[in-house]
């Protein structure tokens, strides 16, 4: 188990989705910080083959953090696809949290103790109550992503001040906080000053800037120099 908790760190990392072995030594190689398995020919969080996961988890070797999404759907199905993905030896399991009811995210995040990640989609909103029903489940972390990949990045769809009290409510009760959502390295300056403990990437970091295309391990490195070069959330 990698050492990311949720911290005062003042620097976001980098997390880089990737559908496989080869793009997540593609996306380590270029210095990214979480590896995170997910398949992009299914929407906004689709679950990869746990077989794959776990060849993910092999080919990062313990040099990263790794996360997983178990899928976009909740309820009991959600906890089956948790404890799946939570037998591959992965860091992290991300899961959708919208309509889920607070017993179905309390048995998810049994399943897998420490190591879930609610997920919730910027076009739905941020109920300020988010970050203290997924401590109270026993979540990990919480992050904001963009359901439709059309282009439309996360700051379009909510305000900074929206995404500070989102980040400082998950520090306010323990939990990671990540931002995501069709982001490109433009957003970085901005969002990482907002103090997240990460920042997520996939379209913007592949050719093309076509999340279903092959991730671009130049632009990941220049996403990873961003990220090291950027604000400091205390300068903010
Ligand atoms: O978790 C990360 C995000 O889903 C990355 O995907 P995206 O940059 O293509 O929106």
């Amino acid at each position: 188990m990698s050492d990311i908790q949720p911290t005062s760190s003042v620097r976001p990392r980098l997390l880089v989705s990737v559908r496989g072995p080869d793009e997540a030594l593609t996306a380590l190689r270029a210095g990214a910080d979480l590896i995170d398995a997910k398949d992009p020919e299914r929407g906004a969080l689709g679950a990869l083959h746990p077989e794959t996961v776990r060849a993910v988890v092999a080919r990062v070797g313990g040099r990263a953090v790794t996360s997983a999404v178990a899928g976009d759907g909740t309820g009991t199905g959600i906890a089956e696809a948790v404890a799946a993905l939570a037998a591959t030896g992965v860091d992290f399991i991300k899961i959708a949290v919208g309509p889920a009811d607070d017993d179905a995210l309390a048995e998810a995040a049994a399943r897998a103790p420490g190591r879930v990640i609610g997920v919730l989609f910027a076009e739905d909103g941020v109920a300020d109550d988010v970050p203290a029903r997924l401590s109270a489940a026993g979540f990990a972390g919480a992050m904001i992503d963009t359901r439709g990949k059309t282009g439309t990045a996360l700051p379009m769809l909510l305000a900074a001040p929206q995404l500070a009290a989102f980040v400082a409510g998950c520090r306010g009760h323990g939990l990671m906080s990540g931002l995501a959502g069709s982001l490109g390295v433009a957003d970085i300056p901005a969002l990482a000053g907002l103090g997240p403990d990460y920042l997520g990437f996939r379209g913007g970091l592949c050719r093309a800037g076509d999340r279903r295309q092959a991730l671009d391990g130049a632009r990941v490195a220049r996403a990873v120099t961003a990220m090291r070069d950027g604000p400091r959330a205390d300068a903010a």
